[in-house]
Order: C-alpha cells, then structure tokens, then sequence
C-alpha cells in the first residue's frame, strides 16, 4: 500500500525556482531517503506535505486519501520533525512532551518517551531555553515518535547530532521501522542513505533526478577502466580514446577512464591494441551520486 504518495507537486516561490513536477510513492514500511544539496528542495516538499505550504500545483495522498485542507486524523498517524524546530522556550522538555502527548490522548509516562530520552541522551529535566542545537534535535525526535506514528516524516534529523547520538537515533529508526512505521527522511549525507534506507529519490535544483533501490545504484552500466597498453606512453590521441570518454586522462603510465558502453564493445574497441593489464571496476555509490549532483543529468 501507498503510504505518501506526491503527483506533479510543485511550488514557485514566486519568480524563484521551489519544486517541480515531484512525483514520490512510499509505500508502507520503507525506509525511503530524499537527498539532494542544499537548496534542492528538499524542505519544500516536506512542508508541502505537511501543508504548512501551499502546493502552487499537483496533488498529495496520504495513506491513499487525497490530502486537501486541514486533515487532522491524518496528521495523529504521522510523526514529523522539521528542520528547524521552534519550541515553547520557557518550558523544560519534558513539560513539552507531557503537553504534546496529551494533545494525543496520551499519558507521558504510558508512552516511550523516558527511553528513548536515555537512548539519544538527552536530558528532559532542562529548559528548551538553554538548548543547544543537539537538543532542540533530540526533543525533536522525541515529540515526533511519541505517538507511535504509522509514517515518520523526518526533515534533515541528524544535524547537531554528535556520531554517538546518530547510531543511537539510527537504531531507534530500524526498531521503529521494524515495528511497522514507514520513514520518509531527507538528507544530503550519502552514507545515511546507504545505512538506512531501501530506495532514494534524488533531488537536484527543485527536480527529482532519479528514484532508485538503494542496492541498484552501484550495479550502473558505468564502469570505471585502467588499461595499460604494450605501447609505452600515453595513446589517448594514436588510439582515439576519447571517443570512449572525453574525460579520458592518462597517469603513470595508466589510462584511467569510464564508460556506459557494454563492456563487450569496450574491450572489442580496446582489443585493436596490445593490452598490458587492464582492470575494469564499478563506479562507488560516492561517485554516482557526485556524477547526479554535479552534471546535468535528465529527469525522469
Ligand atoms: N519561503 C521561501 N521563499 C522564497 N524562496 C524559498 C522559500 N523557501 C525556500 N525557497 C527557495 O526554494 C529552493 C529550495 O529550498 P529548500 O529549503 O526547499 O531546499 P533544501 O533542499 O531543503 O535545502 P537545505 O538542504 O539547504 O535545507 C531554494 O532556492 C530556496 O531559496
């Protein structure tokens, strides 16, 4: 089942560029990244999502109902932490949590809350005044998983959170995804992406570049070449290399080069010389991702 699905969603900040045309389909119990630089618009369409923006076009399904206004009985399945987290400051965090859960029916200490306090370290007892950035994050994170959300919407969440605290809020997120909750978070750190999530959606300049299995993006066509021909020297130009990469570079005697081309063809256009050692390797997921970010690749 679709559990947040977006069609042609978009915004114009006017004449500046917000999204276009983004089209996600969660389905229920992914753990499914957006990543994407800063700017891309990424928190764009979160806020879309959770209308506290107006889409200037497309449509938003949550759990296969169109969202359209106000849509509080949906809102109760959903935990969400933005990306910037403004709290009541004078309150200390656990008034807060107490406040939030009974807005939920719910009675703080019937909740998870004091656990997972323990388990991000994080100290309820002090004023939302006197947070740094870590805990704002870590009160955060627990108002938004204290009413055991079906989807979990998380906006750039491990940002201030020390290396520590970011494997035990990983953790936290398997556990929870394991118990059934669906999890849509952005980021643009590539090695969250690989740690947590099955898919991805990659959003570059305010349009999706590609939707992917986490697992299929290393497997590309693309193969990174290093050939060393009998032929001393470099022999870009005598065995017209370029025409297998433009980019094709030449260094201590190697010829270092990528191409989508099959490798069949490859190695057939490589044969017409005398090869002395060649190795052909897969590009790293670092690599794609710089190749998706950077250059202008097409949306689809
Ligand atoms: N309220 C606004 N008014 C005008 N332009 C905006 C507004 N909010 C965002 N933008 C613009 O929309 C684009 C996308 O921004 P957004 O904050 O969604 O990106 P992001 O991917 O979340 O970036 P980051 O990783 O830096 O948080 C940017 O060009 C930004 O300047």
């Amino acid at each position: 089942m679709s559990v947040l699905k977006t069609v042609r969603l978009t915004k114009n900040y006017g004449v500046k560029r917000g999204v276009k045309d983004i089209d996600l389909d969660i389905e229920e119990r992914e753990i499914f990244g957006f990543i994407g630089p800063n700017g891309a618009g990424k928190s764009t369409t979160i806020r879309m999502i959770m209308q506290l923006a107006n889409p200037t076009a497309g449509e938003i399904y949550l759990f296969g109902r169109q969202v359209r206004g106000e849509m509080p009985e949906l809102r109760r399945k959903i935990g969400f932490l933005p990306s910037e987290i403004n709290l009541y400051k004078d309150m200390t965090g656990k008034r807060l949590l107490e406040f939030a859960a009974r807005s939920y029916g719910l009675e703080l200490k019937r909740t998870r809350a004091f656990e997972y306090a323990e388990r991000l370290q994080y100290d309820m007892n002090q004023k939302v005044k006197t947070y740094s950035l870590g805990n704002r994050k870590k009160l955060g994170i627990v108002l938004s998983v204290l009413h055991n959300p079906k989807l979990l919407i998380l906006d750039e969440p491990t940002s201030g959170l020390d290396p520590l605290v970011q494997h035990a809020f990983f953790d936290l997120l398997k556990e929870l995804n394991e118990g059934g909750t669906t999890i849509f978070f952005s980021t643009h750190i590539l090695s969250e992406v690989e740690k947590l999530c099955s898919r991805v959606a990659i959003i570059r300049e305010g349009i999706m570049v590609r939707t992917e299995q986490v697992a299929d993006l290393a497997s590309h066509s693309r193969r990174n070449y290093a050939v060393r021909f009998a032929e001393q020297g470099n022999c870009i130009e005598r065995f017209r290399l370029a025409e297998l990469d433009p980019d094709v570079a030449f260094q201590d005697g190697v010829h270092h080069f990528a191409t989508q081309l099959p490798i069949h063809e490859t190695l057939r256009f490589l044969s017409q010389f005398e090869i002395a050692d060649i190795s052909i390797a897969k590009p790293s997921l670092e690599e794609l991702f710089m190749e998706y970010y950077g250059k202008g690749v097409s949306a689809r």
